[in-house]
């Protein structure tokens, strides 16, 4: 046997046997998170048990990112324990997550990113359906579209927290690649058309412009719509993301075509409680205010004063009136802070209407 054969078989043989230790860890592990469903199942009987706790998520995935010894990149260990997470809460009970669909979009590579893969994802056509399904409790969470660093605010998002229940549970962001897509069995025609979401087409304006001047472009109501037509009609291309790609099996004509390189997209995961503090947190509140000279003034300037850091502020029309607006705050901290219980209490004395959407973990992945 020559050197590289009879080393190669040595490690090989090292990473059989480290294979079998991590297999023999990870059963060990579903068996605790098995145990612990029924613990939480024996503290609330005949309850609805929430089994999957975000606070904790979030401490183990930070933790496994602060330890990691590497070679590997923080990244991407804390990736592999994502899923194993995700194996493991499926054992307690399989989850229904609920997304603006359809399949292949960039909200449900946001809600894998998030919750990994052992759950059951639901397409959804609407952002209000999302909210509905979790409402009705058919889905324990949601996620939907909030932000985009290059178009801004999802305004229909913000608006459906006005009279919905629901409690943001979590946050993630997702970098947004778009790729020009041709179907393979198209590929030597002409592109004549390419289909697209509008915001899509709008994180493309400039590259479109510049190498696809003057070709016809069609407005879809997905990214994943527009793959499955470049997947059916000759003559036709697609912007799209690669779950989209994968999906319809369409090849890349021009990679990462988004205008600005830090394209990313924040979404929200909704859900019906309230996530406990994990000690790197943040809340969003909606303040309506009577329309008078300083009111905005009057809402920031408590959050000032206890120094507490404000992530976004937004300002949409309120529903109620005329001229009366609703201000949407994000800021650092969780509403069991001391800081932020005496910030919002100050404001509920100013304000028409202070509605808790909920404190959460900073995204971790
Ligand atoms: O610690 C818990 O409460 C668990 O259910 C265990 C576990 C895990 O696998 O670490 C699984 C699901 C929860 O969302 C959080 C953590």
């Amino acid at each position: 046997m020559t050197d590289e054969k009879t080393r190669l078989g040595e490690l090989r043989d090292e990473i059989d046997s480290l294979d079998q230790q991590i297999m023999q860890l990870i059963s060990a592990r579903a068996k605790c998170a098995q145990e612990v469903a029924n613990v939480k199942m024996a503290a609330n009987p005949g309850q609805d048990v929430f089994f999957y706790r975000p606070e904790r998520e979030a401490q183990v995935l930070r933790r496994i990112k602060e330890q990691n010894p590497g070679p590997l990149p923080a990244e991407e260990m804390a990736r592999l324990f994502r899923e194993i997470m995700s194996a493991c809460l499926a054992l307690e009970k399989p989850m229904h997550i609920a997304f603006l669909g359809p399949l292949g979009t960039f909200t449900q590579a946001a809600a894998l990113k998030h919750f990994g893969h052992s759950v059951i994802s639901v397409p959804l056509p609407a952002i209000d359906a999302v909210f509905r399904e979790v409402e009705s409790g058919a889905a324990q969470y949601g996620v939907v579209p909030v932000e985009n660093s290059t178009e801004g605010m999802v305004n229909h998002t913000l608006d459906m927290f006005i009279s919905s229940p629901l409690k943001i549970c979590g946050e993630v962001q997702l970098r947004i690649h778009h790729h020009l897509l041709v179907s393979p069995k198209h590929k030597d025609q002409d592109i004549t058309r390419i289909y697209s979401h509008q915001q899509s087409f709008a994180q493309c304006r400039q590259w479109l412009d510049t190498h696809r001047y003057g070709i016809e472009r069609i407005t879809v109501s997905s990214n994943a719509e527009a793959a499955r037509r470049a997947a059916e009609e000759p003559g036709s291309a697609a912007i799209a993301g690669d779950m989209a790609a994968e999906l319809y099996g369409l090849e890349k004509l021009s990679n990462s075509i988004e205008d600005r390189p830090d394209n990313t997209t924040r979404f929200l995961i909704i859900g019906r409680e309230e996530v406990p503090a994990s000690g790197q947190d943040k809340s969003s509140v909606l303040v309506s205010m009577r329309n008078k000279p300083g009111a905005l003034y009057a809402v920031l300037e408590p959050f000032h004063r206890h120094g507490i850091s404000l992530t976004r502020i937004e300002t949409r029309p309120s529903p109620s009136g005329t001229w009366a607006y609703v201000f949407y705050i994000d800021f650092e901290g969780h509403v069991e802070d001391e800081q932020v219980k005496k910030v919002l209490s100050e404001i509920d004395q100013e304000a028409v209407e202070l509605k808790r959407l909920g404190s959460y973990p900073i995204g971790v992945l």
